[in-house]
């Protein structure tokens, strides 16, 4: 991590304006499971083969939902993370969560669940009234569905999975589909705002985060040599 990034100021949380609603999403998921690969792809519509599994970033990317600007704030995490803590830490800077597995590792699936908790324990701890009752809106997404032939876990056990958990659920591959990627995307953000009556980020109390404050930050768009970050892109 390189903390000589400059520092953006903070988007205005929760409002309408004309620069667009303020979203925070945090993805998770097992390292290997697209975590990058998916978030790289909703904001740039590409695919790009490798990254360095040791990078953590805010990636600031703004998109029109359902005829309404939204300014997301995405963390990617590492998922190599084993301090419980810090990663804690991680999920409170958050308002919606990816939990992401691959269809191709049955170890990914089963750490759903546990990430699941993590979320819930992290932000019950910082809620009061009736809101605390909800768990925090997350998507649960299935990637690499192109690789049917090393399919490990079924849709039937996504759906399954993310119904007792109370997410909605997608599966996508990074690799093949946009659009896919873009719908799970969408589909977060109107869980977001389903639970928050139209206003992520209404349903939690803000959380102070000495570590988030740290984090590097980049602005993205499609114009994807503006991320800031040293990839390789591809030329498809
Ligand atoms: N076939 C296929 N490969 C994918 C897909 N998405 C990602 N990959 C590959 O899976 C590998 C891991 O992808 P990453 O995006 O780095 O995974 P990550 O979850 O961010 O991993 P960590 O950074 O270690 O936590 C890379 O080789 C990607 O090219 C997909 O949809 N299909």
């Amino acid at each position: 991590m390189n903390s000589s990034f400059p520092l953006p100021k903070p988007l205005k949380r929760g409002s309408g304006g004309a620069a667009g609603r303020a979203a925070r999403l945090v993805v998770l998921g097992q390292s290997g499971v697209g975590k990058t690969a998916m978030t790289v792809r909703f904001i740039t519509r590409r695919f790009i083969g490798e990254y360095d599994p040791t990078l953590e970033t805010i990636y600031r990317h703004s998109t029109g939902i359902d005829g309404e600007m939204v300014q997301f704030e995405i963390l990617d995490t590492a998922g190599q993370e084993e301090d419980n803590m810090l990663l804690e830490e991680k999920i409170k800077w958050g308002e919606g969560f990816l939990i992401a597995y691959s269809v191709t590792d049955r170890c990914s699936f089963d750490e759903v669940m546990r990430l699941r908790f993590l979320v819930n324990h992290a932000h019950a701890c910082g809620r009061r009234g009736p809101s605390a009752a909800d768990p925090p809106p997350a998507l649960v997404v299935a990637n690499k569905r192109d690789l049917q032939f090393d399919r490990m876990v079924s849709v039937a056990e996504g759906e399954a999975l993310a119904a007792a958990l109370r997410c909605p659920f997608a599966e996508v591959s990074a690799r093949d589909s946009y659009e896919e990627v873009l719908a799970a995307f969408e589909a977060l953000h109107r869980e977001m705002l389903r639970q928050s009556g139209g206003s992520p980020g209404a349903h939690k109390r803000k959380m102070s985060s000495k570590i988030m404050d740290r984090m590097p930050r980049f602005p993205a768009s499609p114009s994807v040599n503006g991320t800031g970050r040293t990839f390789t892109f591809s030329s498809n």
